[in-house]
């Protein structure tokens, strides 16, 4: 048995139809981390999620949720996570709080034990505890998920693109309130689009792409893969247009005096480019160079991966 909140190992999904959505992958998401699970659309994440969820039945491989095998321990393993998925499902005749009460009954929650309204104010919905979920914005309801999805208090919550359509000032307190349940012990999986939230957010990043596992690490090892760094130039007269015989990766003129040139890591570094402005018979008076973020990461991964 490992320690890991989550352990996956050469899973495996072939959709009836042929389609494999999932081809052999492996890893682990381990306790007290916030962990991205990123990939473009039609990766297979929602297919992973749906599988630990017991939504999907996996073709072959197994994975385990705190220890617990989702075979051979169903109910352990399902007790042990809360699921946010992608689409928004409750009885729009219920209140958020009756939605929060019958998901506890479901869990098999004991009625000293549940904390409904205490969940409503953790998501700052306790001013609608009593009104009809379908009269909720698009963000409340996503928050009430949240709240639905702990209220059997698993050890880990995986949600599922949480913020898609949420917008920012919503986002900001959905991730406090899931920074607050990490703190508070919680380990925490989320797939999203947004990059930068995750380079934010997670601990560790892993990447699916077409199926596969093409990355998983911690989010700085990740972002330190990047392999290509930007570095703008100021120089001291007007540029026509960006000089051809610089032989860098891209080089763009920006406004009349600034070349932000991209040049690879590995084959050139920031003092090659300066030369070869100088070179060129430019004076450099300024310079910025930006460290490439996990979006620069995730297009040249996913990219080395379809080629
Ligand atoms: N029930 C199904 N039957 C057949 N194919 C499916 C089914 N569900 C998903 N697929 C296919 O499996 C692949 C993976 O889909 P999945 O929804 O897991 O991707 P995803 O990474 O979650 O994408 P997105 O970010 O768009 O939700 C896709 O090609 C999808 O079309």
């Amino acid at each position: 048995m490992t320690d890991a909140a989550i352990a996956i190992d050469q899973l495996s999904k072939t959709y009836e139809g042929g389609k494999q959505a999932l081809d052999n992958v492996s890893f682990e998401v381990p306790r007290g981390s916030i962990f991205g699970l990123l990939g473009p659309n039609g990766a297979g994440k929602s297919t992973l999620i749906n599988i630990l969820a017991g939504l999907v039945n996996k073709t072959s491989g197994s994975a385990a949720i705190w220890g617990f095998d989702i075979d051979r321990n169903p109910r352990n393993s399902k007790a042990s996570i809360g699921i946010v998925n992608q689409e928004i499902l409750f009885d729009p005749f219920f209140t958020p709080y009756e939605t929060l009460e019958i998901q506890a009954g479901l869990y098999g929650v004991p009625r000293a034990k549940r904390r409904s309204m205490e969940l409503l104010r953790a998501v700052h919905l306790d001013d609608k505890a009593n009104a009809y979920a379908r009269t909720l914005s698009g963000g409340m309801k996503r928050r009430l998920m949240v709240a639905k999805a702990m209220v059997h208090a698993p050890p880990v919550l995986v949600l599922d693109e949480p913020t898609a359509g949420v917008d920012i000032e919503l986002r900001q307190q959905l991730w406090s309130y899931v920074r607050g349940l990490n703190q508070a012990g919680v380990t925490v999986v989320l797939t999203t689009h947004y990059l930068e939230e995750a380079e934010e957010l997670c601990d560790r990043i892993a990447i699916i792409n077409h199926g596969r596992l093409i990355a998983n690490e911690p989010t700085r090892t990740l972002v330190g893969k990047a392999k290509e760094k930007l570095v703008e130039v100021t120089v001291d007269r007007d540029v026509a247009e960006a000089p051809a015989s610089l032989r860098f990766e891209k080089v763009e003129l920006k406004g009349d005096r600034v070349l932000a040139i991209t040049y690879a890591k590995d084959q050139a570094n920031a003092g090659d480019v300066f030369a070869a402005v100088q070179a060129q018979g430019y004076g450099i008076i300024d310079v910025s160079t930006r460290e490439a973020d996990l979006e620069d990461v995730f297009l040249s991964l996913t990219r080395a991966a379809n080629a």
